[in-house]
C-alpha cells in the first residue's frame, strides 16, 4: 500500500442536477420565488437560475492510482474548477503515494493562497480531497467512515429540507427545512407571507416535529431579528444563514436577539478551519452547517468539527449526500443529518445527487442504517449515463 502511487488526475464537468442541485429544471421547488441576496433586484427575484446560480455545473475529479484503482468525487465548481484541477493542482497528485492526503491538502492550500482561500477554489479542492479519501477507501477495501475512526452510531436520522415539510414528516424525517420565500425587499407585506407559510406548517404538522426557515444569506438583522421573533410563535426550532456569510458581527448579534430557545445556525457557505475559527470564536451560532464538498473536504472538515466540538457547538453538514453520511456516522456532535429533497415537488425521496451517482443510498423513514454504508471509499460509482466532458485535457 505504501508504494501506491497516483498515477493521473482528470477533471470532468456535468450539468443537470446532481452535485450542482440548483441546476434544475423549470418548476422545481428549488427555483421557486426563493429570497437570496439578489431578490432586492425584482428581475432577479423569481428564480434563482436568472441570476446564475446553476451557471458552474459539476465538477467531477477522478484519480487514478498506480496498481489501476480510481477514486472519485463530485461537487460544484464546474469547468473553472476543472481548470484549476487539471493546469494546478494536479501537480501535487501524480506521483505521490496514495496515503499523502494530509501533505496533498496543504501544498493544495497553499500553493493557491494568492488567489484562493474560500468559494470556488475550496469548492475545488473539497473535491480532490473527496476522491481522494474514495481511492484510499478503495484501495484499502474500506468503507470512508472507518478510515474517519470509526463509527460511533449504527444508524443516521435525517431532517429533510424541501417546500413540504408535512410530508417529509408523513416519510419519517425529524424535522422540515423550509426556504424562506420573502426579503427584505419586499417589505412588510412579504414578513406576514413569511409568518403565514410557517403558521399553514406548524398547523398541518402540529406542535412537535421541528420547523426551520433557511434564509440563503439574504436578510439583514433588523428583519432576521423580526421574523425571528414572529416565528417564535410557530415554534421555529432554528434560523438558518440569515445573513451574508462574511457578516460574523451580524451573526453574533443576531444569536443574542433571537428568542430563548432558538437556535441561530450558518457555515454552508463559509470555508477552512479558519473561516470556522471565526463563526466560533465570535459565538455566531448554535450549529455549524459545513458542506464537505465546499468547505475543503473531508480532510478539513475532521478539523472543523474537532474545533467545534471544543466550543460545544454541534456539526450538522449542509447536503452533500455520501460524503457528508460518512462523517456523520463518526462524530459525537453530529447527531443528525440534512437531506435535500430534490424531487420537484418535495413529495418523494430521491438519491441527493440524482442522477449522477450509481447506489447513492437515501434515508428510509427518515433513517438510514450504518450497513448501507460499509461499501470501499465513498460507496458510490459514477452513472455512466452521464455525458462526462474533460475541458482541459492536458
Ligand atoms: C433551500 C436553500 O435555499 C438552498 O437551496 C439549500 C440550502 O441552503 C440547505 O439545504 O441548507
Ligand atoms: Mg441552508
Amino acid at each position: 500500500m505504501g508504494n501506491i502511487t497516483i498515477k493521473h488526475v482528470r477533471a470532468f464537468v456535468l450539468r443537470g442536477g446532481g452535485a450542482d442541485y440548483h441546476d434544475q429544471a423549470d418548476g422545481h421547488w428549488i427555483d421557486d420565488h426563493i429570497s437570496t441576496p439578489m431578490s432586492k433586484y425584482p428581475e432577479y427575484r423569481q428564480s434563482r437560475r436568472s441570476f446564475g446560480i446553476n451557471v458552474l455545473g459539476t465538477l467531477v475529479v477522478e484519480i487514478e492510482a498506480s496498481d489501476g484503482t480510481v477514486g472519485f468525487a463530485v461537487t460544484t465548481g464546474g469547468e473553472p474548477a476543472a481548470y484549476i484541477v487539471e493546469k494546478h493542482l494536479a501537480r501535487f497528485l501524480e506521483g505521490a503515494r496514495v496515503t499523502d492526503i494530509e501533505k496533498i491538502w496543504d501544498q493544495m492550500y497553499q500553493s493557491t493562497l494568492y488567489y484562493g482561500r474560500k468559494g470556488l477554489v475550496i469548492n475545488t479542492i473539497s473535491g480532490v480531497d473527496l476522491a481522494l479519501w474514495d481511492l484510499l477507501g478503495k484501495i484499502r477495501q474500506e468503507p470512508v467512515h472507518q478510515l474517519l475512526g470509526g463509527a460511533v452510531r449504527d444508524e443516521l436520522q435525517f431532517y429533510a429540507t424541501g417546500a413540504r415539510p408535512d410530508l417529509a414528516q408523513k416519510m419519517g424525517f425529524i424535522g422540515g427545512k423550509m426556504p424562506l420565500h420573502h426579503g427584505p425587499s419586499e417589505g412588510e407585506e412579504g414578513l406576514r407571507k413569511n409568518l403565514e407559510e410557517l403558521a399553514t406548517m406548524r398547523e398541518r404538522v402540529g406542535p412537535d416535529f421541528w420547523l426551520m426557515l433557511d434564509c440563503w444569506m439574504s436578510l439583514d438583522l433588523n428583519y432576521a431579528t423580526k421574523l425571528a421573533i414572529g416565528a417564535h410563535e410557530y415554534g421555529l426550532k432554528w434560523i438558518e444563514e440569515a445573513l451574508s456569510p462574511d457578516d460574523y458581527w451580524g451573526y453574533a448579534a443576531l444569536r443574542n436577539n433571537v428568542p430563548k430557545g432558538m437556535l441561530v445556525t450558518t457555515g454552508e457557505h463559509e470555508a477552512t478551519r479558519w473561516g470556522f475559527r471565526m463563526l466560533l470564536e465570535m459565538g455566531c451560532c448554535d450549529i455549524i452547517q459545513p458542506d464537505v464538498g465546499w468547505c475543503g473536504g473531508m480532510t478539513e472538515l475532521v478539523k472543523i468539527s474537532a474545533l467545534a466540538d471544543a466550543h460545544n457547538t454541534l456539526v450538522v453538514p449542509h447536503g452533500s449526500s455520501v460524503y457528508s453520511y460518512h462523517f456523520v456516522a463518526t462524530r459525537h456532535n453530529s447527531p443528525f443529518a440534512e437531506f435535500l429533497m430534490m424531487a420537484p415537488k418535495a413529495d418523494e425521496v430521491v438519491p441527493m445527487f440524482h442522477p449522477q451517482l450509481l447506489g447513492e443510498p437515501v434515508p428510509v423513514n427518515g433513517r438510514m442504517r450504518l450497513s448501507v454504508l460499509d461499501k470501499p471509499g465513498f460507496g458510490v460509482d459514477l452513472n455512466p449515463d452521464c455525458q462526462l466532458h474533460r475541458p482541459y485535457n492536458r
